[in-house]
């Protein structure tokens, strides 16, 4: 079964738009598992634009299914991991000044580092999953430094699915393939959407989480929450 973790960066954006607190993202991360979500995933970002740290102590205490952080591993993201001991930690390479996350890790070039980071998390009982590109090589280089999964960097994927789906699946599938017989879990993210996400499902074998927020969000605002969480659901049963 591939599980849905909805990332909740976006309400968080909305919500700092305006300096109050609406939308409460505490009371969307809860209603988001009442509806059938079964991870909540945020990317504390060092500039705070949308998700906060002091957002990220408070869903500590209120996710019920998996709490999946995603950042940059540097000190200020390490020592969270520390304090919040999330279900999962998802290691991205973004820089402090990325407009969102654009690549996957050079898990060969960056092993030394990828390495002690993973240790020191997996320590804390923590699961470590390393963002890659969709590279049997990437993915080969995440085993290697103790990843127990990796996560499908996907927005190579949908812009090529408008194109050629088969061309488009091709890495996606090699990929995962090379990641199971390495013994670690496949997860996937970034720009997947109503349109594109059951042909994700029905051909990536093993295939863990995928993690969604952007689409997900601007489709709740024309269909309701409850209801596009439940249309998520539905392209993943298949
Ligand atoms: C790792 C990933 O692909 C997403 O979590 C992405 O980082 C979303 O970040 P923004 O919501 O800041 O675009
Ligand atoms: N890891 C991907 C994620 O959490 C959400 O990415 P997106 O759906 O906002 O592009």
């Amino acid at each position: 079964m591939t599980r849905l973790s909805v990332n909740i960066n976006k309400i968080a954006t909305l919500r700092n738009a305006r300096g109050g607190n609406n939308p409460d993202v505490i009371k969307v991360a809860i209603d988001c598992e009442r509806f059938g979500a079964q991870g909540i995933t945020v990317h504390p970002r060092p500039d705070e634009r949308h998700i906060r740290y002091k957002d990220v102590l408070m869903l500590r205490d209120v996710v019920t299914t998996e709490f999946n952080i995603e950042g940059y591993p540097d000190e200020r993201y390490v020592n969270m991991m520390h304090e919040v001991k999330p279900g999962q930690a998802t290691l991205v390479p973004d820089p402090p000044n990325a407009i969102t996350s654009n690549a996957g890790w050079d898990t060969i070039k960056h092993a030394a580092f990828l390495r002690d980071i993973v240790q020191e998390i997996k320590s804390l009982g923590v699961r470590v999953s390393i963002f890659v590109d969709p590279s049997p090589r990437m993915v080969e280089g995440a085993i290697a430094v103790g990843a127990d999964r990796v996560e499908l960097y996907t927005e190579p994927y949908a812009v090529e699915y408008l194109v050629n789906k088969e061309i488009a699946i091709k890495p996606y599938i090699e990929s995962a393939k090379v990641a199971h017989a390495g013994g670690i879990g496949v997860n996937a993210g970034h720009d997947l959407d109503l349109n594109n996400l059951k042909y994700l499902h029905q051909n990536i074998p093993h295939l863990d989480e995928v993690s969604i927020g952007h689409a997900l969000v601007s489709d709740a605002l024309y269909y309701g929450l409850e209801n596009t969480i439940q249309l998520y659901l539905k392209q993943l049963k298949s």
